[in-house]
């Protein structure tokens, strides 16, 4: 069962070594939603997402993930409302996963873990100029999470999928335009937690108002597989590593609320 298999992880090596100092602390990510725990927040609104498929630029593997890169020098794609004060640009979005479809989220619903869980990034617009200037401010990040459970195909993700050959060792990149990620959401985008978190890949900044979505999309068994097909290693290297289980350890809650959007 997925007790079991979370006592399992606990073995497993974590992606990369947890740095000794971790800025802050109290607010680290990911963590596990205990939904009977988490508050109904009716004053939460509505999210309001606006993205453009002309601001896409490029795909590229960093060697933690695969990234889909958008042109954020301008509001085109965004997100406003829900949680959040402010308006925030999208940046990238990115996806974790395992090894096998047992495990591979980064946050957990009542321990549940699911195969994969999709990351928009996006960082507040209205404040700061760049990314890098949002990434130490406590207000500064904004994270869609999406979870992925295996069925049916998904169609709009196919393009992406055909494109990470191309991007299979890291530090390999390659254009990629005219991608809509709205089409990751699930038609339901009004049901979700919300609670203050942390990036969970470095630089681990206490900067995310994280957004995790109550429902997921399906991706075929065939899809995530290609995933499973990338590199953490870059062409050079003699050993090649498989890029799966590139999502942190659960991280304490320490006290906080995760409120909920919905009863
Ligand atoms: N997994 S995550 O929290 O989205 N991490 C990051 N790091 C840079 C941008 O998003
Ligand atoms: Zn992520």
């Amino acid at each position: 069962n997925l007790s079991a298999c979370s006592s399992k992880l606990a073995f497993m090596h974590p992606m990369w070594q947890e740095p000794l100092a971790i800025p802050g602390g109290d607010r680290q990510s990911p963590i596990d939603i205990v939904v009977r725990k988490s508050v109904f927040d009716p004053q939460l609104r509505p999210l309001k997402v606006q993205y453009d498929p002309r601001t896409c630029q490029q795909i590229w593997n960093n060697g933690y993930s695969f990234l889909v890169e958008y042109d954020d020098t301008t509001d085109k794609s965004t997100v406003k409302g829900g949680p959040l004060e402010d308006q925030f640009r999208l940046c990238q979005f990115h996806f974790h996963w395992g090894e096998n479809n047992a495990w591979g989220s980064e946050h957990s619903i009542d321990r549940r873990l699911f195969p994969a869980e999709l990351h928009l990034v996006h960082w507040n617009s209205d404040k700061y100029s760049l990314f890098e200037e949002a990434v130490i401010e406590e207000n500064g990040l904004a994270v869609i999470a999406v979870f992925l459970k295996i069925g049916k195909r998904h169609e709009g993700l196919q393009k992406l999928v055909d494109a990470l050959p191309a991007v299979r060792h890291k530090d390999s990149l390659v254009e990629f335009t005219k991608f809509d990620p709205s089409c990751l959401l699930p038609e339901n985008i009004d049901d979700y937690w919300t609670y203050a978190g942390s990036l969970t890949t470095p630089p681990l900044t206490e900067a995310v108002t994280w957004i995790v979505m109550k429902r997921h999309i399906e991706v075929s068994h065939d899809q995530l597989a290609v995933f499973r097909s990338l590199l953490f290693t870059s062409a050079e290297e003699q050993v090649q590593r498989s890029m799966v289980n590139n999502f942190r350890v659960q991280q304490a809650v320490k006290g906080r609320t995760v409120r909920s959007s919905f009863t």
